[in-house]
Order: C-alpha cells, then sequence, then structure tokens
C-alpha cells in the first residue's frame, strides 16, 4: 500500500512540477548544483511524462513531497553553493523512444509455450527435480543425525567409561553417508537443470529470432534495434536463471522449509509454538520490503537499459556524431543516464543492506531465545543438548530457505517478466498475409508493373494519407522515373511494389497477378532488384557481399556481377581483391564503391525488374557518372523503376513522372516535360539547378 502511495504521489509531484512554476525553479538548481534528491526527481519528470498516474486521494501526500522536495533542494542550494544562480536552458536531452511498461510484461508469459519447450528434456528435468527433492530431504535429515551425534559427546562427559569409537562410529558414518549423498545429488541437479535451462534457452533464442526476422516492416518502424537484441540476449538470460533458480532453489526451499518445520514440531512443541508467533511479523515485513526493493529493481534496470540505449545510438551513429561535435553532449547524456541508475542501483543497495542486516540481527535475536529457552527446558529434563543443537540447525535451515524464497520471489517476478516479453515477440504473428505463393517462371515473366487505386497510409501513422487512388503503369522492358520534391511519397511507391507493406486500397500487379499472390521470397529475392540511396553492406568481405544476393553463386559469377556493375577494377586494386573486408555497414569503402558494389549484388540476382530508389543522390558527381553508366548497363533489358531527385539522372527515362502529395501532376518524355514548362517540373529543376551549384 505504501508502495503504492509513493508511486502515485510521485506521479502526481511529476505532473505538478511540470505545470507550475516551480519546474523552473527546479531546473535552476538543477543546473547549478544538484543535489541527489532533487535531482532524482527531476529525472523522473523528465523521463516519465508518459507515466502519468491516477488521481487519487494520494493527492495528500503529494503537496507534502512537493515542500519537502522544495525546502530541501532549498537548503542545499544554499549550503552546496555559493555561486549565483542562472537561469539555464534545459540540460541537453532527448526523448528516449522505446516501449512503455517496458518491465512489466508478466501477463504475457505463455506457460503452454513453456511446456512445450520443456516436453523434449522431460526426463533430463524430472532427474533433476528429483535430485534436488533428494537434497533437501537430505538437509532435513543431518541436523536430527547431528543431535544425535551431539547427544554422543554430552554422554561421554558423564559416563567416562563408554567406548567413545564405538559409540560414535555408527552416526558418524550415518553422517558422512549423508554429507557424501548430498553432494552426489547437488552435482546431479546443477548439471541436469543447467543442460535443460541452456538448451531450452538456446531453443528460445534461435524461434525469436526467426519470429523478429518474420515481422512486417511496420514492426521495425516502431521497434528499436537495441531492444529487439536486449529481448534475445539479456531477457533470454533472465529469463534462464530465474527458472533454474525457481527449480533448485524453490524445490528445495519450500521442501526444507516443510520437513525442518516437522522436526521442528517433533523435537519441540514448546519450541516450536514459541518461534511460531515472531513468524507472521517476519513474513509480513519481509513481503513488504521485498516488494518495494522489486520496484526498485525494475526501476534500476530500466534505467540501465535507457543508458545502454543511449551508447548504442551514439556508437551507431558516431560518423554524425563526429560530424556534429557532439561526442561531449552524447557523453553528458549518458553519464546522466548512468548517473541515475547509479543511484537508483545505490538506493537498492541501501535497500537490501538494510533489509539483510535487520534480518541476521532479529535471526540472530532468536537464535540466542531460542537458546535461552533451549537451556531452560534441559534445565528441566524436557529436551536434550542433541535435541537443541539439532533445534537450532533445523530452525536456522528453516531461516535460510525462507530467506532463499523470498530472494527467489524476486527472481521469479523478473523471469516471468523477462520470459513474458520473449513470448510475446516469439508468438507475435506478422499482421501481413504472407501465404501466397505463386511464382512466374523466368521465361514466362515480363515485368509489366501497375498501380491501380492505390491508397496508402504507414501504419505507424494511419491517419496520414501518403498515396491516394494513386495510378501508374510501368510497361514491361520500360524505364520510368518518379522525380519530386522530398517526402511526396517516391520512396513509399518503392516500398510497395517490394510489399515491405500492403496497400490499404487498391492494388500492385505485377503482369496483372496482385502482388499478395505472389510468394514473398521470390518476389524480393528473383523477381525485384532494389537499389536504394544507402547501400548497406555487411561486415564481411567484397566476395560475400555481392553473394548475399545469391548464396551458391560461383567465383566466376561474382566478378561477372562486379564488371557489370563497374567495380571490378577498384575492388582487383585492393591488396585482397574480393576477400577485403568492407567494415561495418561498408565504413571502409567510398561512397561510390559501396554503390557499385550493391548494383553487382543486385546484377547477380539477375533480376527482371530493377528498382532505382535514388541510386546516385549520395554521390558526388564524379562517382555519380561511374555509377551511372554502371546502372545504365545492369538495367538493360529490364523493367526499371527509377525514383530520382535529380533531373540529370532520368534524361534517358521512357517516362517521368512529376508527383507532388502522393499524386501524379505531370507527365510524359524528358522533352515533353520541358516543353511543357509545368509548374512542378519547374519547382523540380529550380531545386535540382540548387542543388547542382552547391554540390
Ligand atoms: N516508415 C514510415 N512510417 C511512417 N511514415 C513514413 C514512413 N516512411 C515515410 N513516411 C512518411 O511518408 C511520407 C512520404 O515519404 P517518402 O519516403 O515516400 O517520401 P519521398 O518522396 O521518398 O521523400 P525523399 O525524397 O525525401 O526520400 C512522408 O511524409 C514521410 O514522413
Amino acid at each position: 500500500m505504501w508502495q503504492i502511495m509513493q508511486i502515485h504521489s510521485c506521479h502526481i509531484m511529476r505532473q505538478r512540477l511540470l505545470t507550475s512554476k516551480t519546474n523552473v525553479y527546479f531546473k535552476n538548481i538543477v543546473n547549478n548544483k544538484p543535489s541527489n534528491f532533487i535531482k532524482r526527481y527531476v529525472s523522473e519528470i523528465k523521463t516519465s511524462v508518459d507515466k502519468q498516474g491516477n488521481k487519487s486521494l494520494l493527492l495528500l501526500c503529494s503537496p507534502w513531497k512537493l515542500c519537502t522536495g522544495v525546502s530541501l533542494g532549498i537548503c542545499l542550494r544554499y549550503l552546496l553553493y555559493k555561486g549565483p544562480v542562472f537561469c539555464k536552458a534545459a540540460q541537453n536531452t532527448r526523448t528516449i523512444q522505446r516501449r512503455p511498461n517496458l518491465y512489466d510484461d508478466s501477463s504475457k508469459f505463455d506457460w503452454l509455450k513453456l511446456f512445450g519447450y520443456l516436453r523434449p528434456h522431460k526426463w533430463l528435468l524430472i532427474a533433476a527435480v528429483a535430485s534436488a527433492l533428494a537434497v533437501a530431504f537430505l538437509n532435513v535429515y543431518i541436523p536430527a543425525m547431528l543431535g544425535v551425534i551431539v547427544n554422543v559427546l554430552a554422554n561421554m562427559k558423564n559416563d567416562l567409561n563408554t567406548d567413545f569409537i564405538e559409540e560414535i562410529k555408527l552416526p558418524a558414518i550415518e553422517l558422512i553417508s549423508l554429507y557424501i549423498g548430498q553432494a552426489a545429488f547437488t552435482f546431479f541437479y546443477i548439471h541436469l537443470l543447467s543442460q535443460v535451462g541452456e538448451r531450452v534457452a538456446s531453443q528460445m533464442k534461435q524461434d525469436l529470432f526467426e519470429s523478429i526476422l518474420r515481422q512486417d516492416m511496420a514492426f521495425f518502424d516502431q521497434e528499436r534495434t537495441g531492444e529487439l537484441i536486449n529481448r534475445l540476449t539479456v531477457d533470454v538470460q533472465d529469463f534462464k536463471s530465474s527458472f533454474k533458480q525457481t527449480i533448485s532453489g524453490g524445490l528445495r526451499a519450500m521442501t526444507q522449509v516443510v520437513g525442518s518445520a516437522v522436526s521442528l514440531l517433533v523435537i519441540s512443541p514448546h519450541l516450536t509454538g514459541l518461534t511460531l508467533i515472531c513468524v507472521p511479523s517476519v513474513v509480513i515485513g519481509g513481503t513488504f520490503i521485498g516488494s518495494l526493493l522489486r520496484k526498485l529493481s525494475r526501476e534500476a534496470q530500466t534505467q540501465v537499459e535507457k543508458a545502454t540505449l543511449v551508447a548504442e545510438e551514439a556508437i551507431s551513429n558516431m560518423k554524425t556524431v563526429r560530424a556534429f561535435a557532439g561526442e561531449e553532449n552524447e557523453a553528458d547524456m549518458f553519464s546522466r543516464e548512468c548517473e541515475i541508475a547509479a543511484e537508483l542501483s545505490m538506493e537498492l543497495g541501501l535497500g537490501i543492506g538494510l533489509f539483510q542486516a535487520g534480518t541476521n540481527l532479529f535471526l540472530n535475536g532468536m537464535v540466542l531465545g531460542t537458546m535461552f529457552l533451549g537451556g531452560h527446558l534441559m534445565s528441566t529434563g524436557q529436551m536434550t543438548a542433541g535435541d537443541v543443537m539439532a533445534f537450532l540447525v533445523n530452525a536456522q535451515t528453516v531461516q535460510r530457505s525462507v530467506a532463499q524464497l523470498s530472494l527467489l520471489f524476486g527472481a521469479v517476478v523478473k523471469g516471468l517478466s523477462a520470459g513474458g516479453r520473449v513470448f510475446e515477440y516469439i508468438n507475435k504473428t506478422p499482421t501481413m498475409d504472407t501465404s501466397g505463393g505463386k511464382i512466374i517462371k523466368y521465361h514466362e515473366f515480363h515485368g509489366d508493373i501497375e498501380f491501380k487505386d492505390v491508397t496508402f497510409a504507414y501504419p505507424a501513422r494511419p491517419d496520414a494519407i501518403v498515396l491516394k487512388n494513386f495510378n501508374l503503369k510501368i510497361p514491361a522492358g520500360k524505364t520510368v522515373a518518379i522525380v519530386g520534391t522530398s517526402g511526396n511519397g517516391k520512396s513509399t511507391i518503392v516500398a510497395l511494389l517490394e510489399r515491405f507493406y500492403d496497400v490499404n486500397e487498391g492494388q500492385v500487379l505485377i503482369d496483372g497477378i496482385d502482388l499478395r499472390e505472389f510468394d514473398c521470397k521470390w518476389l524480393r529475392g528473383r523477381a525485384l532488384g532494389l537499389i536504394s540511396q544507402e547501400p548497406v553492406l555487411f561486415a564481411t568481405t567484397v566476395k560475400e557481399n555481392i553473394r548475399y544476393a545469391k548464396p551458391d553463386a560461383s567465383d566466376a559469377e561474382v566478378i561477372q556481377a562486379a564488371v557489370t556493375a563497374n567495380a571490378h577494377e577498384f575492388v582487383k586494386s585492393f591488396p585482397a581483391g574480393y576477400d577485403t573486408l568492407v567494415g561495418e555497414r561498408g565504413a571502409a569503402l567510398s561512397g561510390g564503391q559501396k554503390q557499385r558494389i550493391a548494383i553487382a549484388r543486385a546484377v547477380l540476382k539477375n533480376p527482371p525488374v530493377i528498382i532505382l530508389d535514388e541510386a546516385t543522390s549520395a554521390l558526388d558527381s564524379a562517382s555519380e557518372k561511374v555509377v551511372q553508366k554502371a546502372l545504365e548497363t545492369a538495367a538493360k533489358g529490364r523493367t526499371v523503376l527509377v525514383i530520382a531527385h535529380r533531373l540529370s539522372t532520368v534524361i534517358n527515362a521512357d517516362l517521368i513522372v512529376v508527383l507532388n502529395r502522393g499524386k501524379i501532376v505531370e507527365m510524359g518524355t524528358h522533352e515533353q516535360l520541358k516543353k511543357l514548362k509545368g509548374f512542378y517540373w519547374n519547382l523540380i529543376k529550380q531545386q535540382d539547378q540548387d542543388s547542382d551549384s552547391s554540390r
């Protein structure tokens, strides 16, 4: 309840701070000399505007917190900072796009799926569970045996004539056997469980990756790469650890609690009764503090992931960061997120420390109490020394097991929510229906393309219609160019032809057949060859990059494709030739070289339709000429769709279509459009000249 109150009041506090002048004041304090308290709240405000809490009677708490926060901030500000207060600009920050409620996915946990993963390893699992239970039983039995030995030792003192070896031999052998059995079963359950855990985790990872690869483009428009990688690594790992811990520790601890509790009752109902009085308060206190700590742990996890996202974004866009001299800003932003994460983790550490220290003190008090009462019962002849010893060890077993169970509870919550996120993505079915299995044989393929009454909006922005009743025919073997100013839907036409998205209305047809009827693998892998503005190469050799289009292509085919794409000469000039490594995303090549390798890759497919999506617009004019030549050779005899900003690249097109706001506004050959001197044509010409002079 207190925890809920805390969250609510924090939310309300954030709301108020966001809407009040106090916010400005807070910013001043933070920017000049931050105190941890204030920093924490301000960072929460900045990062969790989306987590608006419900209004409730807890409003009562909020003003109090607000006042405490402000007064504390003011005191610290005056105590720690001597300089003047400047009204600085807001800290350099950016909204980190990520899924909401990232750490609250336990509801999506698919138990049936988990059983499906466990089924192939059921015998291993049963053996592991049996071994874990055996360890638990032995742990319960061992204190009783210890008690017997203590009694033998105690009797020795009273009766000096007895043969010590004879007396101790049997219980000692039994105890040693129990220890050996316990060690052997411990080894078995750990070994077997790790086998089951690793196999299940590996299968889950594979299924998750396959599922991610199957998803629609709309999915990738919304998801962050870092978060998807986290699903594949951190979440699967968390789930695996939690699974292993639950099966081993959980089963063992529960059995030990039950077994030891029974032993305690058998040894001394009196002492057990007294101990039981303390149990409810321990359970209630433990559960309450445990839930607070779990909440804090989730917050810390979320914050750590946020810091990782900032780093990932900066590292993967290093050129942009460099170009804008943004290193310092990125480092600042990262440090800020790390500091918040560290503060949360320190708070967590503090909480755990206090919790454990308090628990230890309490439990040691209980041990003393038990010894005191046990001593009293011994003095009245109701208990032997061995009984007290066995009672103490059993009570400790119960205490350790309960502590383990409370820790396990945290691990179970973490595992369920990590597993929930993994299963959510494994079970995610793409919305696009890709079951159409039609293909056209190569010699029957003409390459007529038609957009018929197409209306389309991106799934991420369903209200922003990009194309409305769009109609366009690209006859087989012809080159059609689409020109238009930025953001008018040119690349969208390509995305629809590649069937990255499905049209909302109308049809896209190839040789009169709706794209949705085709086998997607054939369509993208064999029928269409796409060369885009930003050729993305894999961090491998030139040869492997070209061969990506046709994995079974021979070296001779790869070289032939490179010759067609005008890439052979420069590749040959590298010391390692076709085995040259191109760096991450082809960073070790020039723009023109990257583009020509991408063309070679497309040529190797030998597709009947080639799509050039601003294929040369990122190049300087010298490279553009070379690449243009390569493209002309590659496109010979094929249906070509060209998307272009620059008119010089579309002069030879059979038809030029001018697009404005998703609609065709002018069309004709280059000559016709030149004569027509239409408004949009002139607009593009002007833009073309501007970009020419700036190049
Ligand atoms: N994945 C996406 N999700 C949502 N909206 C998008 C997406 N991609 C593009 N858009 C929007 O669709 C519209 C058309 O974009 P498109 O990329 O087709 O324009 P373009 O004419 O190719 O522009 P440019 O010449 O600058 O590449 C734009 O308003 C853009 O913001």
